[in-house]
């Protein structure tokens, strides 16, 4: 197998979202969970995206991490990494984007491309400032995000304060002017020793535009939309076959699990939505921190529902609530401990025979699939925008259909539509 081109992601649900992205523009992709030891068989695919969970730990870790995974991608072929990041830029003023773009960058002498840009889901990049919908990234939901709050929408800025190297724009007009024009400007960057340069795009044609135009270097730092554009780009080449499973089954919905705990203004409302016909339990989060919240409760109630039908578990809560219960108790301890509790959940409930599982939120998809060992997933049909039905492949519950939904993605019914799609 050798591989037209890689990618390392930086948290589980991006992973899909970009698995889903390669795989419906032309691509046979794999998911794994990790870095696969050397002598994982995996089938004869394009693309491989290596999903870490590295989007929120210290940042030499995550470098390590990433390095890791480029090094198994380059052994399998990969000439081009891509190194998928949110595409709202999910970040820190330590990272994790800078530090490892620098890092991947400077293994293969690489001027990377960034573009967090992905117009399906109405992220969108003009004079290197992030858009989110209609609204700047600094004045949507994100700015309240629990563990990552966004501040600013520069991107350029963003990247600076992250990067050891110097940061570049690279204006729509000139992505407009196409390909040629983007090499020619490239060239002028590199000789000024810019380190990487933050694209604009606006529509998917822009990002075509980009895809074509990375691949002639080694690295790119981008969101599906990048994906997109080199996918389309490699498809073109090589003429690849779509390769895309259907969820296949019946839509007997017993045994269908939704675990919640993103507090994402997207999953609040459809777990409201999903509350007017689903059996919802939403979970005392005060009493989990201060240890009298009880796991085995809530696994007894979800339980008697999946006998019955589906069910559905949240510790979602709103801003305020959020800020409220980190003062009290740290943010970093309510993510651990509320990650904690849906994976025990999702570990106890799956040894007994789960047959859907759907998870909402990056980090906590990540500590889920982490809990059940999940070793690689196939990626089946997309119920929204960056969001595959996954099937999991390798040692480890293996016949558990998964989705693994960013908290900001998919429509106000997306939980209902997600299990009743066949
Ligand atoms: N009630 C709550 N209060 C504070 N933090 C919460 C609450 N419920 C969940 N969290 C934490 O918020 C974070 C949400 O992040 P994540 O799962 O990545 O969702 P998203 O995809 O929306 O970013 C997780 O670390 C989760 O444990
Ligand atoms: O690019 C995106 O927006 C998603 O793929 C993604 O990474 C979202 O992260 P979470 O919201 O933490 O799931």
């Amino acid at each position: 197998m050798s591989l037209s081109m890689g990618a390392i992601a930086d948290d589980y649900t991006g992973a899909s979202d970009l698995a889903s992205t390669l795989s419906s523009n032309g691509l046979r992709v794999i998911q794994t969970i990790g870095v696969p030891a050397d002598d994982m068989e995996l089938p004869d695919v394009d693309a491989v995206v290596v999903a870490l969970k590295s989007r929120s730990i210290a940042a030499a870790e995550a470098v390590r991490q990433s390095l890791d995974a480029e090094r198994w991608l380059r052994a399998r072929g990969a000439s081009h990494v891509l190194f998928k990041v949110c595409s709202t830029f999910d970040s820190t003023a330590r990272g994790n984007i800078g530090p490892v773009t620098d890092a991947l960058a400077e293994r293969t002498g690489a001027m990377p491309l960034v573009c967090p840009a992905f117009p399906r889901n109405r992220r969108t990049v003009y004079q290197g400032h992030l858009f989110v919908g209609g609204d700047r990234l600094d004045e949507s939901p994100l700015k309240d995000h629990p563990v990552t709050p966004m501040r600013d929408s520069s991107l350029v800025r963003l990247m600076a304060t992250q990067s050891r190297r110097p940061v570049a724009l690279l204006p729509l007009a000139v992505v407009r002017d196409g390909d040629d024009a983007v090499r020619a400007e490239l060239v002028r960057l590199r000789v000024q020793g810019v380190g990487s340069v933050i694209a604009d795009a606006v529509f998917d044609t822009d990002l075509e535009v980009l895809g074509r135009v990375a691949l002639d270097d080694t690295l790119s730092t981008g969101a599906s939309g990048l994906g997109l554009g080199l996918a389309r780009a490699l498809a073109r080449a090589r003429a690849v076959d779509s390769d895309v499973l259907s969820m296949a089954g019946s839509p007997d919905l017993r045994g269908s699990l939704v675990l919640a705990g993103s507090c994402s203004a997207v999953t609040l409302e459809q777990l409201d939505i999903a509350e007017r016909d689903l059996p919802v339990l939403r979970l005392d989060s005060e009493a989990l921190l201060s240890g009298h919240g009880d796991i085995a409760d809530a696994t007894a109630w979800a339980r008697r529902r999946l006998a019955e039908g589906p069910a559905v578990i949240a510790t979602s809560a709103p801003p305020d609530r959020v800020l409220e219960l980190q003062a009290r108790h740290g943010a970093k301890r309510v993510s651990e401990v509320l990650e904690d509790a849906l994976a025990d959940i999702a570990l106890r409930l799956a040894t007994e025979g789960l047959s859907r599982l759907i998870v909402a939120g990056g980090e906590t998809s990540g500590a889920v699939v982490d809990r059940l060992g999940i070793e690689a997933f196939l990626i089946g049909h997309e119920l929204a925008p960056g969001v595959p039905v996954l099937f999991a492949l390798g040692r480890r519950h293996a016949d558990l259909r998964l989705v693994l939904k960013s908290g900001n993605f998919g429509g106000p019914d997306f939980f209902v539509d997600a299990l009743r799609a066949e």
